[in-house]
């Protein structure tokens, strides 16, 4: 839709495939960190990179590509504009922003267009969260997923986003610039660079996540205040999904203390008052398969046959067994629910999939990673030699090399 050329902004409806949202949400649900603000939530492509899972930079590729052309497109710059952000948020209840133009601030002035592309749906999945520029018309934009809103980062199209009042929205939000000094690929080449050297580059081995340091784990309800209360997103999001970490060490150690050394190291799963025994490396691995189960259960269902569990036990069994098993304490629980659910989940408080589902998930979770990793291996040369992330069918690259 074009508008007057005093607001120049654009709104495309069906721009991402629900499939794409999905993906994304995945990622963002299993590797997001607190973010800038009160109640935000954010995952950007060099902290995945950072954490060990570069390769779930990949599904953002095509995607940021096909957002600058439309940018140039439409905005009249060909050629000109580099990617400046590329970021996941979520903004949970009591989440909100005035009126402002997105390069507001001195250190923002290279921002010359934004896109936000909106993963979610108000009102499925969350509350409040409008999209309203001050004027020109569009004056309100209702968040569908799929959609993707364009605007000058400048005074022609001020903005603000409702209060959240339930739930969790979710948006990809980008920033072009055309100063090159301000492309974010080159730094991202970097820091692959150094991810990449640090591995096997040969070996596309499983790729599993290593943890931030746990403090960027941790919401507070009251940020900027040093209060105890809050909790670890990690184990809140597994929480609102109905599961537990249980980590099983030798010595017994003060929780309170250990909470953030526990979260570092294997721990398993628990749902009510059974344990599958399986072990993840960290609750970084364990919230990504419980993610990626989320993701994929109805296609996980369908593909799986026999379905046979053996490696579930009741815990009191394991407990005594084992009697050095811990669960993981989240703390304030409502104040997780609150955060992280969101609103489809409040119909039935049942876990959205079983231990059967799981086990199909950590398999096809595996396959997923290694095919993305096999992928990135692939295309990182070529995103080197020419300094610039870009998308191009792995057919044609391999037929290059
Ligand atoms: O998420 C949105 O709809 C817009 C967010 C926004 O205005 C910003 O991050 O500057
Ligand atoms: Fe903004």
């Amino acid at each position: 839709m074009a508008t007057d050329a005093e607001h120049p902004r654009l709104i495309l409806h069906n721009f991402l495939s629900l499939d794409l949202c999905r993906e994304l949400e995945f990622i963002h649900k299993s590797c997001c960190t607190v973010g800038y603000r009160p109640n935000v939530f954010s995952t950007t492509l060099s902290h995945l990179i950072a954490t060990n899972s570069a390769h779930l930079i990949l599904p953002f590729i095509s995607i940021r590509e096909r957002l600058k052309e439309k940018a140039e497109e439409f905005f009249g710059c060909e050629y000109q504009l580099f990617v400046e952000f590329t970021g996941l948020i979520s903004w949970s209840k009591g989440a909100s922003i005035g009126w402002h133009s997105d390069d507001n601030r001195s250190y923002l002035k290279q921002r010359d267009f934004a896109a936000v592309c909106y993963l979610n749906n108000h009102g499925e999945d969350f509350n409040g969260g409008l999209f309203q520029f001050q004027d020109g018309k569009p004056t309100t934009v209702v968040p569908v997923a799929g959609d993707v809103i364009m605007y000058t980062a400048d005074s022609r199209n001020i903005h603000s986003v409702h209060e959240i009042m339930d739930g969790e929205r979710l948006t990809l939000t980008l920033w072009f610039s055309r100063d090159s000094s301000h492309d974010e690929d080159a730094k991202l080449i970097s820091l692959l660079s150094q991810s990449l050297s640090n591995n096997f580059v040969d070996e596309p081995i499983l790729h599993l996540p290593l943890p931030a340091p746990n403090n960027m784990y941790w919401f507070s309800p009251d940020q900027g205040s040093q209060c105890q209360s809050g909790f670890d997103i990690r184990l809140a999001r597994a929480h609102v999904l109905g599961y537990t970490f249980y980590s099983f060490h030798d010595q017994l150690l003060d929780t309170s203390q250990n909470l953030s050394e526990w979260l570092m190291s294997p721990l398993r799963l628990a749902m009510e008052d059974e344990l599958f025994y399986k072990e993840f490396v960290n609750s970084l691995h364990a919230l990504q398969v419980l993610q990626f189960c989320c993701w994929k259960v109805s296609e996980l269902r369908e593909t799986e046959v026999g379905r046979a569990i053996t490696n579930v036990v009741p815990l009191s069994q394991s407990l005594q067994e084992k009697s050095s098993g811990w669960k993981l304490t989240l703390g304030d629980h409502q104040l997780a629910e609150t955060v992280f659910r969101s609103l489809s989940n409040y119909e039935d408080s049942k876990p959205a999939f079983g231990w059967a589902d799981l086990h199909a998930a950590v398999f096809a979770w595996e396959n997923y990673t290694c095919k993305l990793r096999k992928e990135l291996l692939i295309r990182y040369p070529y995103w080197r030699t020419y300094q610039s992330i870009f998308f191009v069918p792995l057919v044609d690259l391999e037929k290059e090399a």
